[in-house]
């Protein structure tokens, strides 16, 4: 594993995550599918979003297998995106999402794989 630098800025993620989420929402709501690419996506429905999301999922694992930090960064940027986009597509809350992350904090991976059903 390499040691690089840990999340520096934590508000700053945040803050770009919250814009990013009320400029879909915004888009959903009014948005032109000739002028914006996130109404255009979400005009054609989940598919084309789940679509996506498979698609810049591969490119980011390509980007993390050979590629450089800021293609890695700028990859993860449309994964993010894209999974932003299929959950609106969807009517998934972001809350939803903020809900799952919190009940699984404190609880390691290893322990909750340990622990499903027919785990041995
Ligand atoms: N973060 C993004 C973002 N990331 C990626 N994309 C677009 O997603 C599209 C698909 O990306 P690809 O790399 O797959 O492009 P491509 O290979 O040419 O596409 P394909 O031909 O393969 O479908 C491109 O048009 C990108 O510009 C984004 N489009 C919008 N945003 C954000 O959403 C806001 C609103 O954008 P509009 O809805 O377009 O106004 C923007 O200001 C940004 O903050």
């Amino acid at each position: 594993m390499t040691a690089k630098a840990p999340l520096a800025s934590p508000d700053r993620l945040a803050a770009a995550l919250a814009h990013l989420a009320e400029t879909i929402d915004a888009r959903a709501l009014d948005g032109d599918a000739s002028s914006s690419w996130t109404a255009k996506l979400l005009a054609k429905g989940p598919d084309a979003a789940a679509a996506k999301v498979a698609e810049e999922g591969g490119e980011l694992a390509d980007a993390v297998r050979r590629e450089s930090d800021d293609r890695v960064a700028s990859e993860a940027a449309d994964v993010i995106y894209h999974v932003f986009v299929a959950l609106r597509s969807r009517g998934v809350a972001l809350d939803a999402v903020a809900g799952a992350l919190e009940a699984r904090q404190g609880t390691s991976g290893i322990a909750e794989k340990a622990a499903r059903p027919g785990t041995e």
